[in-house]
């Protein structure tokens, strides 16, 4: 059962000293793993490209996802009880172009291949990791749900270079070699 946290909305105030637009244009000299969210169950099957995606704890494992409401994906991701964080490779700008809006459902998951681990969400092939998750909780702020979502499996692709968004394009970034 998904519990609902209550976010308790501050006054706003009419003279605001920073516009959405340049919140955005400062927010876009961030650089950011890309991410495709994706759920399948009785509600549907939806999918959106994500880089609002965070590590909140380890114990349980638990991250979070923030998931915009204007999206074609909400009314799916609003009753889905699992997801998967598939965290994206140098190689699949592609993927991340289709499931990044304005495609249909259908197109989206037919541009990659799927698999499944412990939850039945749709596991990207070949990503650089996936995270399957089951949602625990949800937090509605201002334009967005913050989806909390405990790990139940974590599948570990082939080591490539990550893909990185900065400055509204993506980048590749050669992934370190792993200490001895
Ligand atoms: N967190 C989110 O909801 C994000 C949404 N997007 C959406 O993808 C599309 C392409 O974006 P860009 O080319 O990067 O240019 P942009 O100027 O719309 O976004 C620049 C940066 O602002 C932030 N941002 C954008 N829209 C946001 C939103 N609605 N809520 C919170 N943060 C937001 C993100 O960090 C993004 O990288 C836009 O429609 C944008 O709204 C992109 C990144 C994150
Ligand atoms: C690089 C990138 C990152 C994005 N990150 C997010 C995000 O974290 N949360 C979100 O709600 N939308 C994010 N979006 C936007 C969604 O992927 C896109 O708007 C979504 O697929 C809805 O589009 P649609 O309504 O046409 O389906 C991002 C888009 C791009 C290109």
């Amino acid at each position: 059962m998904t519990e609902h946290i209550r976010f308790q909305q501050t006054e706003s105030t009419d003279a605001r000293s920073v516009s959405e637009a340049g919140y955005r244009a400062a927010m876009s000299r961030l650089a950011g793993a890309v991410h495709l969210v994706t759920t399948d169950g009785m509600s549907g099957r939806a999918g959106f490209t994500a880089s609002a995606v965070c590590s909140v704890s380890d114990a349980p494992p638990t991250l979070l996802v923030c998931l915009n409401r204007t999206s074609s994906a909400y009314p799916v991701f609003s009753k889905a009880e699992i997801l998967c964080v598939n965290t994206l490779g140098a190689s699949q700008r592609d993927i991340a172009s289709a499931f990044g809006g304005k495609t249909a459902m259908d197109e989206r998951f037919a541009a990659a291949r799927w698999t499944r681990l412990m939850t039945g969400a749709p596991v990207l092939q070949d990503a650089l990791v996936s995270f399957d998750c089951r949602i625990v909780a949800r937090m509605p702020v201002r334009t967005h749900d913050v989806l909390f979502c405990e790990v139940e499996a974590v599948l570990e692709g082939q080591v490539e270079d990550c893909l990185v968004y900065a400055n509204r394009t993506y980048h590749s970034f050669a992934q370190p070699a792993r200490p001895a």
